[in-house]
């Protein structure tokens, strides 16, 4: 029997390898294309940047609603196994088809490198995305269920076990897919999971549920409708009036899923807030310092989670149980919902921080003016009505000047005075460049945000004779001034030329700054010595670092909330919609996409911490209303449940432990017999 027992353990820690990584090939298959998904976008398909955005987030959504489709083809019709494979094969065929829309030679009749026909692009790539949703929305709920399925009743330590390593699997997919190639992955998963195919325990579908699940429902309200009377006897559930159509099984079924699906309305707040790791936080790094800025968006969540989960079940909830505190799965949801506020509380503070380095830029109706002077003497500027500034010879104002108005007049105390009228842009940031002829004075438009990904916005006036030619960029005329380029952080190096002169410039570059270099007519004499720097944005000077700890609570919380949300929603589910309830689990994540997109269309708060307050305090107010009613909740064992109402319905318990051992037996026969099928093959 020991041999026998440590035998089947084996087998079993084998098939559940091929379950687990599988789920590890897809994730790496997914995240490893959502994470170039907005970059496609903008720059393949040229969409602004909340087109992007917003396209991205709904095809998250469309991914988080395509399980309910996928558990209702498993529970009702195909089975989990089945199920799997075919919709894995649409998520292949859509990756190709994504694959495929972003060759631009396709439609590159001129070899221009740029693509003649977008809409042939567009229309590909979002048929690629909706057969990749279905496909990995759709054998979602499927894979956890099926792992699920492996483990028999008595085995609730190893399947929660067994939840913790899938969750690991999904994040080890997700951190390496950062780092290789996802297009072959789909095939591998496909190939892992059939490789197991022999072993695993396949629960078959029992006819379709979901339609007779709806019906039931429906009946359960019109009889109780047409019975409203005071007259009619009360029942004990509102699902109780289907009892007279219905069988009691169903019925008992409906009832536990109602109870876990009605728990689940508070919990895509949770999402609402989790999701924002890839939106707002990711924004709000760039206006922070600290050389690891993508490194750490795409790869500190994974991280975290394969250190956080083997802490969390191997030591915190161990020494919680030992200190005789029951923390049951759904008080550790709650926990986990404070910490993903807490998370929100620490972005706040980061972004108070933040905003005390930030410039101080115009509103709408403002307009900000800085002066830079490239005339061979100091200037005194009069700017109507009473602004006064003294600018030397290739300097500038000290900081913008903001105007509460648009049309300035501005004087120079040349001899003869000049004086020019301006109309500036309402919300903008300009620059007025004085050039060596003062009588031609014009205005620069400036940047009016953080340039992104930590990026330095730079630009040059040529104070030079005659035109320069400068690394990268175009010719620029003489008093001209190039538009922005956009450097990387470190040192770069220039090279300006005339003709045979030349000489080299290196400047070391911080994040998030901009700079107006102001080039001299002395540029080649002195070797580029004399090239002057306008700060026009200072660099970013809060560290990346402090956003660690918004990271570490909001993983803390994942792993408290998501891991135990996907165990539960398993445990609490009768055998025959398992799927659904997984599907239940995984759309709570659909509706908090859904609000981020609906937020984000909103507009902000004025203050971005104010805006992580709010979201902050909704999701405490949202885990005390969760707590409320985890506390009414009570846990079930859905076999007995359903055991009970069987022993109800007059079939005795022994004949079901018959019946039971009739079926395992058979399963282990047709086990076999693959077996030795596949040893002769
Ligand atoms: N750390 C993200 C993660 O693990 N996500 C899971 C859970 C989910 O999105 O519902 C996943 O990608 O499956």
């Amino acid at each position: 029997t020991l041999f026998s027992n440590k035998k089947k353990k084996r087998k079993k820690i084998c098939y559940i390898f091929f379950i687990v990584v599988n789920e590890f090939c897809e994730r790496f298959s997914y995240y490893g294309m959502r994470a170039v998904l907005v970059l496609y976008f903008r720059y393949f398909l040229l969409w602004d940047d909340d087109l992007a955005t917003s396209i991205y987030h709904a095809f998250v959504a469309l991914c988080y609603l395509t399980p309910i489709l996928g558990a209702i083809i498993a529970d009702s019709w195909l089975g989990k196994f089945k199920t799997i494979i075919y919709l894995s094969i649409v998520y292949a065929i859509g990756q190709v088809t994504m694959a495929i829309s972003t060759i631009h030679d396709i439609t590159d009749a001129n070899r221009d490198g740029t693509p003649d026909n977008f809409t042939f692009h567009i229309a590909l790539s979002m048929l690629g995305l909706i057969l990749i949703a279905l496909g990995t929305g759709g054998i979602k709920p499927c894979v956890a269920a099926f792992g699920g399925d492996q483990f028999q009743e008595h085995q609730s330590r190893q399947l929660n076990t067994f939840f913790s390593v899938f969750y690991l699997c999904i994040n080890a997919g997700s951190l390496l897919s950062t780092l290789i190639t996802p297009l072959k992955s789909v095939a591998s998963t496909l190939m892992v999971f059939i490789a197991g195919s022999g072993m695993y325990v396949k629960t078959d579908p029992e006819g379709n549920i979901m339609w007779s699940v709806c019906k039931c429902i429906g009946f359960a309200i019109k009889n109780r409708f047409r019975h409203r009377s005071s007259s009619y006897p009360k029942r004990e559930h509102w699902m109780d009036w289907a009892n007279e159509k219905y069988d009691k099984l169903l019925i008992a079924q409906i009832k536990m899923v109602l109870k876990v699906l009605f728990l689940y309305i508070p919990l895509p707040m949770f999402w609402t807030l989790f999701d924002q790791k890839g939106s707002r936080w990711t924004l709000q790094a760039t206006t922070m310092s600290g050389d690891f800025v993508s490194i750490l968006i795409s790869t500190v969540n994974p991280i975290l989670i394969l250190t956080l989960v083997p802490i969390m079940d191997r030591l915190i909830f161990p020494l919680i149980q030992k200190c005789g505190l029951n923390f049951s799965p759904l008080k550790r949801m709650t926990v986990g919902m404070l910490f993903a506020a807490m998370a929100f509380v620490s972005a706040a503070l980061v972004q108070i921080e933040i905003d005390k380095t930030l410039p101080n830029f115009p509103s709408s109706s403002e307009s900000q003016l800085k002066v830079v002077n490239t005339y061979s003497t100091t200037l005194n500027v009069t700017i109507s009505p009473n602004e006064h500034l003294l600018i030397e010879s290739f300097g500038s104002s000290a900081d913008y000047v903001t105007f509460d108005h648009q049309d300035i007049t501005v004087s120079l105390n040349t001899n003869p005075v000049i004086t020019k009228a301006f109309s500036l842009i309402k919300g903008g940031r300009q620059t007025l460049i004085i050039p060596s002829d003062p009588t031609v004075m014009y205005l620069k438009e400036d940047v009016k945000s953080k340039p992104r990904e930590g990026k330095n916005a730079i630009r040059f006036v040529n104070g030079y004779t005659a035109d320069l030619n400068i690394t990268n960029l175009d010719s620029i005329e003489p008093s001209a001034t190039t538009n922005y380029t956009l450097v990387n952080q470190g040192k770069r190096d220039f090279v300006l030329r005339h003709g045979e002169q030349w000489c080299e410039f290196s400047r070391k570059f911080g994040f998030g700054a901009s700079y107006t270099f102001l080039i001299p007519s002395t540029v080649f004499s002195d070797d580029c010595e004399s090239i002057t720097e306008v700060e026009d944005m200072k660099p970013n000077s809060v560290h990346m670092a402090l956003q660690i700890p918004q990271y570490f609570l909001i993983t803390t919380g994942e792993v408290m909330f998501s891991v135990t949300g996907l165990q539960f929603s398993y445990s609490q589910a009768p055998k025959n919609m398992k799927s659904v309830l997984q599907a239940g689990w995984l759309c709570t994540n659909a509706v908090g996409n859904i609000i981020v997109l609906i937020v984000a269309e909103l507009g902000k708060l004025p203050k971005q911490w104010a805006e992580y307050l709010l979201f902050a305090s909704l999701l405490v107010a949202v885990s005390i209303i969760f707590s409320i009613m985890a506390y009414f909740y009570t846990y079930i064992d859905p076999a007995e449940i359903e055991a009970q109402v069987r022993k109800e319905q007059g079939l005795e318990p022994e004949e079901m432990e018959k019946e039971t051992l009739e079926m395992e037996e058979k399963d282990e026969d047709q086990k076999n017999e693959q077996g030795v099928k596949q040893t002769k093959i």
